[in-house]
């Protein structure tokens, strides 16, 4: 609940319902505003407790004190698949189960986060490039309950992360089929906002990889080029996180429509190569920062060189939203400038100065 995600998620319940939250992480400087100082409006509905899901004997009795548990924690970095695919593996499939275990036992329901990597690369990227089959909907549209979970080899190592959610995945719905776990699945496509990741050297580490948002934003505040992973060709459909946000809610408050589903949550009509996504967030940091654009904004670079050995990646990713929007009459609205306008404004609000005092006075090694 301390992360990107969970931060908006307190936020939205503490300022929009009654609703108590015990949030557990490792880390709280994300949720910091909304801890203190005691004199918040909903100061007593949040607890934060310190902790690593991993082993810690105060879990079960957590759990058994709520009447949702919420799970969230992962590592979610694609960095870190396929240079740290144990930790990925451990992270986002053995960590989790006690949490599955404890809410099977205790008859608590359950809302576990996986991620839209499930569904790997689209059946359409096997097909030839000049395919018309290429542009058929059928050949890459993701629906939760007919698409095909396809990963690459098991050299691959970036696909660790896919397999290990999928099968937790699997172990949560069979949890649900044999012992009547209450349980939703969320899929979410490329949530971005404020608070997503790290700035490099600033709020985490110098020689951290944080996701495409965060390495975008640190290259501009930097003034440096954004780098082109294998020519940014890869597409994806971006969707601002309060918009997401809104669809977990209705997950929260509606359990009778979203137990024993499996939800995919993005904006279909954001989508983009990272190409244009660089293209765009260019324009847009110029437009709030008043700076101007370098003459070269782009490099491109190979993902040997930037991720290492073993990446992969998803072609294209464009959610099918029949499913949620049957449900939970849910769908986004925020648009691909409007939410990087209103992101980056952030960004440069928060990490500017800071930047340029680094720069200024560099750290001695
Ligand atoms: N942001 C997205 O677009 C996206 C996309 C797909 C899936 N997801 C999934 O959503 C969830 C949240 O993602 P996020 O974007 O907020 O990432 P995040 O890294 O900001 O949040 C994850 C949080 O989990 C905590 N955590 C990790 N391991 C823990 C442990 N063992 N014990 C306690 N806390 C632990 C971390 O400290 C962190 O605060 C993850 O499961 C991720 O796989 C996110
Ligand atoms: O500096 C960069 C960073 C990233 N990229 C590219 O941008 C694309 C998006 O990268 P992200 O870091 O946002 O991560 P991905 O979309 O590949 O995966 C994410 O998807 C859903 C979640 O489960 C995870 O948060 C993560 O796995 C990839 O094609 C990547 O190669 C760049 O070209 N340059």
């Amino acid at each position: 609940m301390g992360g990107f995600i969970g931060s908006h998620l307190c936020e939205k319940l503490m300022s929009e319902t009654p609703h108590k939250v015990l949030a557990l992480d490792v880390y709280n400087d994300k949720i910091k505003h909304l801890l203190e100082p005691d004199s918040l409006p909903w100061a007593g509905r949040i607890q934060f407790h310190r902790l690593n899901i991993k082993h810690d004997s105060r879990l079960e009795g957590l759990i058994k004190m709520a009447d949702l548990v919420i799970n969230l924690a992962a590592i979610c970095t694609p960095a870190d698949y396929n240079t740290r695919p144990l930790d990925t593996i451990y992270s986002n499939f053995i960590d989790a189960l006690p949490v599955v275990k404890y809410c099977s036992e205790n008859n608590k329901r359950l809302i576990h986060f996986s991620t839209c990597e499930v569904y790997g690369k689209t059946i359409g990227s096997f097909l030839p490039k000049d395919s018309p089959l290429r542009q058929d909907p059928a050949y890459y549209v993701l629906k939760e309950d007919t698409s095909p979970c396809i990963f690459g080899s098991i050299e691959k190592q970036r696909w660790s992360y896919a397999c290990a959610k999928q099968l937790i995945e699997r172990l949560i719905y069979a949890e649900g089929a044999e012992n009547g776990l209450e349980f939703t699945i969320v899929r979410p496509f490329n949530w971005i906002g404020p608070r997503m990741d790290f700035i490099p050297g600033i709020d985490g580490p110098s020689e951290g990889v944080p996701r495409v948002l965060a390495c975008f934003s640190n290259n501009l505040l930097r003034r440096e080029p954004l780098k082109l992973v294998d020519g940014g060709e890869s597409q994806r459909t971006f969707i601002y996180i309060k918009d997401a946000i809104e669809a977990v809610l209705l997950m929260i408050e509606n359990p009778d429509r979203a137990n024993g589903h499996i939800f995919n949550v993005g904006n279909p009509n954001n989508e983009v190569t990272v190409r244009q996504l660089a293209e765009m967030m260019t324009k847009v940091y110029a437009k709030v920062s008043g700076e101007t654009v370098l003459e070269s904004p782009t490099v491109d670079v190979s993902s040997k060189e930037f991720y290492g050995e073993g990446y992969d990646d998803s072609d294209k990713r464009i959610p099918d939203m029949t499913i949620i929007n049957k449900q939970l009459g849910w769908n986004p609205k925020t648009s691909l400038w409007d939410l990087l306008e209103s992101t980056l404004t952030y960004q440069h609000r928060t990490y500017a100065e800071a930047i340029k005092k680094s720069i200024a006075k560099p750290s001695a090694s």
